[in-house]
């Protein structure tokens, strides 16, 4: 017999792992690389996917594989290798990568069933359970509870499995047409709905059962019945939404787009494997360079990733690449539905389409010939998976156009510091566009220091300079853009007698007033109370709710500017699917005066009449101790700013802050980006910190305080151990220390750093340990690699 080598898909073997299965004979001739499979797994039955198949292992007493899912692997070879890479890249389970890979519809579901087990006696009921059933069919069938059935399992006399079943099916409709032989005598003299849905199929061609009135449909069954007509099933492919806006025709590039295009296309020609970093200011151009090498990529018979950082930005992008492409582009994110993912999925694997524009996942888009990926704004933080597999979308292109001899384009007005990094020792080919498009200037960023307004009087959120230019723009009937990078009312509700501050039960995190302080939530476990009245703990009334996010300042928008059409765009304003679209168009149209947002609106806004940008405080970041704080707060203000004067009328940006001094202000506000990256590289270096080091984040989770704290010490020690043993250079290992987000959801928090030049010999040290072992009971223990924060 065959042997296959399976990944299997154990959500609690954290394992970077293979098991060999028998591969019976009659599965043998269905079975190939990539295809899902289930297989016995302890005492359960699991799902995994077959990654070799061999004539031969040194395990004796192999299990023999249960039933394939697919005959045609959802993943193939390429796929194969990058979650391969991903796995020891990220230290996580093959079979993890694997999903990720896949759309949630595609991924099976799990449902349970259970059969009798050795133990059971009762006739009736082993004879009821020889075949799998639910919970529901049991108790229908001997009204037994959940503590009878837990009774049941533990006694053995029922043994559970778990089944899986596909999620979201595909949809189909119906067409019908007149058979080729078909005349008007075959149907019944008086049968008016049949000669009628006759004249229409002569006239039309076809129809489409599932849209005819119900009538109709009868009078369809019958000429089916009777060979008058065909019936044929064909799939529909759900269509996203997106969104309408023209796309300007651009005739030719500038200089430097051409020579940018021309750098690109040249390797694209040799078919060679390149990197490159497209270095563009805002509104130099850089989505009219993708859109011409997709052209030329598609005339070499190949495919293009277009991806963008957030799900928001998909609708204008798609919107770019639609217009130029029609129906040759499919859109992959995960805020489409299951129904509407699967067909783009599917679409994307069958090659009916050129182009996928989507998020992050849609790095995995199944393409068979792959020539180019687009990373649009890589800087990014989140083309940083937070959940497992814990990957780096830039990372992961990278290595995907490397298996096979791609092209990957990084773009970005403000590139991470380590990109730049990385392109100056050549990792990339840096290509540069340092102008706007259209020849107009950059605007000009003046710095309000909000600390000398308090002390002239002025106690206000918009200081002086502000408010005079939110006025000239609205009298001139342009537009105006306000940034503020927090949402909710205001951030900390406090009592001003005793002192008492509103905090999460579970989180160690203070409450966001919402709705105008009428209800506070904690923004990360979404635990919510009605608005307090008084202090809990002395029963003053007087509480002072401080701070400000989107809500408040959208009030006081309102308040100083009445006749003004204000509204907000931010996470509670965007809760339907299309409400970014409608903000967007009505925008466009003309309908607001006033944009208020959070980074939302920072970047993809290509708006001419926008005059005015105002950033409210823009020293929100600077606070957070994190090492990417300042370049983060860099590229924000840097990024907000472009969206001002992009087209003829002037821009003008007003930048507040409380600490003007900071250099990732002063830099910013110059658009001097050499000095800041300098500056930020020195730090950088004297702290050991990317791109000098790689690091590798240690959480240790657990409910029990104190379990939290010597299992901390424990990863630590061990670490320390590897260390020496593997003698590992260039290393430090960090803590234990408590996050700086010490509680959540109710569980502690302690973390581990190592900090290290040799990233891949820890890399294999660890994988092959399987670390992290020997872990208690109840602890979780969460490892990122090349972690963007370490809050
Ligand atoms: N060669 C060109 N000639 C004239 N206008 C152009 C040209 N290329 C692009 N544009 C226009 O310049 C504007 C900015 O282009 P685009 O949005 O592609 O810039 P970007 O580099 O992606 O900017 P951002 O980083 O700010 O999103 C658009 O309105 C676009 O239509
Ligand atoms: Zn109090
Ligand atoms: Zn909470």
């Amino acid at each position: 017999m065959k042997i296959a080598e399976v990944a299997v898909d154990c959500p609690t073997k954290q394992l970077n792992k293979v098991y060999h299965y028998l591969v019976p004979p009659h599965l043998s001739k269905i079975l190939s690389y990539g295809a899902r499979v289930i297989v016995p797994f302890g005492r359960q039955r699991m799902l995994g996917y077959v990654i070799d198949i061999k004539g031969q292992s040194e395990v004796e007493n192999l299990k023999q594989i249960i039933d394939v899912l697919d005959a045609d692997p959802l993943i193939g070879d390429d796929m194969i290798k990058l979650g391969k890479w991903m796995a020891h890249r990220y230290i996580t389970n093959l079979a993890v990568c694997f999903n990720a890979m896949l759309p949630a519809g595609l991924k099976t579901n799990t449902i349970e069933k259970y059969v009798a087990g050795n133990s059971c006696t009762n006739e009736e009921l082993k004879a009821f359970m020889s075949k799998p059933r639910t919970l529901g069919e049991l108790a229908k069938k001997f009204n037994v509870s959940s503590d009878d059935v837990a009774c049941y399992i533990k006694e053995k006399v029922l043994v559970k499995h778990k089944f899986f079943q596909q999620k979201s099916s595909k949809k189909y409709i119906d067409i019908l047409s007149l058979n080729a032989r078909s005349s008007k005598n075959q149907i019944t003299k008086g049968a008016f709905r049949q000669h009628q849905l006759f004249e229409v199929l002569q006239n039309q061609g076809e129809v489409v059962y599932q849209k005819l009135p119900t009538e109709l449909k009868r009078a369809a069954n019958t000429l089916v019945e009777k060979g008058v007509v065909q019936r044929n099933k064909t799939q529909v492919f759900r269509e996203p939404d997106s969104i309408n806006i023209k796309e300007k025709v651009i005739s030719d590039l500038t200089a430097h787009q051409k020579k940018a295009y021309e750098m690109i296309s040249e390797s694209l020609n040799k078919h060679k494997q390149d990197n490159f970093l497209l270095w563009g200011v805002t509104g130099s151009g850089k989505t009219e360079i993708y859109l011409r090498l997709a052209q030329k990529i598609i005339t070499q018979n190949k495919q293009v990733i277009v991806l963008v950082p957030e799900i928001s930005l998909t609708p204008l992008m798609v919107n770019r690449f639609k217009s130029r492409f029609k129906d040759d582009v499919a859109v992959l994110h995960s805020g489409l539905s299951q129904g509407e993912k699967l067909d783009q999925w599917q679409k994307i694997n069958e090659g009916k389409v050129k182009v996928v524009v989507g998020a992050r996942s849609a790095v995995f888009a199944p393409f068979k010939n792959l020539g180019l990926i687009i990373i649009d704004e890589e800087h990014e933080n989140t083309y940083k998976q937070e959940e497992n597999p814990k990957y780096n979308t830039v990372e992961v292109a990278k290595k995907r156009v490397k298996l096979l001899g791609g092209v990957l384009i990084l773009g970005s007005a403000t590139p991470a510091l380590e990109s730049i990094y990385k392109a100056q020792k050549g990792e990339y080919k840096l290509l540069k566009l340092p102008k706007r498009a259209n020849s107009r200037p950059m605007p000009k960023i003046d710095v309000i220091d909000m600390k000398q307004e308090l002390t002239e009087g002025n106690r206000s959120v918009f200081s002086r300079k502000l408010l005079n230019h939110i006025n000239n723009s609205l009298d001139n009937n342009e537009q105006v853009v306000l940034f503020l990078n927090r949402r909710g009312f205001s951030t900390t509700t406090l009592c001003r007698k005793c002192g008492f501050t509103f905090k999460c039960p579970s989180c160690d995190l203070t409450l966001t007033s919402h709705d105008s302080g009428n209800y506070m939530v904690c923004h990360y476990c979404h635990y919510q109370i009605a608005n307090p009245s008084k202090c809990p703990s002395c029963k003053s009334i007087h509480l002072a709710f401080n701070g400000i996010g989107t809500e408040k300042l959208q009030k006081k928008v309102q308040e100083t500017f009445p006749h003004s059409r204000v509204l907000r765009m931010d996470v509670d304003t965007m809760s339907s699917k299309d409400s970014y679209n409608k903000v967007y168009q009505q925008f466009a149209n003309g309908q607001v005066d006033i944009l208020i947002g959070t980074q939302m609106i920072a970047k993809g806004f290509d708006f001419p009449n926008v005059t005015t940008v105002g950033i409210v405080i823009a020293d929100m970041g600077l606070n957070i101790p994190d090492f990417r704080s300042a370049e983060k707060t860099f590229q924000l203000v840097t990024q907000v700013a472009g969206r001002a004067g992009r087209d003829e009328k002037e821009g003008k940006v007003i930048l507040q802050t409380y600490s003007p001094e900071h250099y990732s202000i002063e830099h910013s506000s110059s658009y001097e980006y050499m000095d800041f990256y300098t500056k930020e590289l020195k730090i950088r270096e004297a702290l050991n910190y990317p791109p000098f080091a790689h690091m590798i984040k240690f959480d240790i989770i657990a409910s029990q305080e104190e379990k939290v704290r010597s299992e901390a010490e424990k990863v630590s020690f061990a670490l320390k151990e590897i260390l020496q043993n593997h003698k590992i250079k260039k290393s430090e290992i960090l803590g234990p220390v408590m996050s700086p987000r010490y509680k959540l959801r109710n569980n502690y928090r302690w973390q581990v750093i190592l900090k290290t030049k040799d990233l891949k010999q820890w890399l294999d040290v660890l994988n092959k340990a399987n670390f992290p072992y020997k872990f208690s009971k109840g602890v979780r223990v969460s490892i990122d690699v090349d972690p963007l924060t370490t809050t």
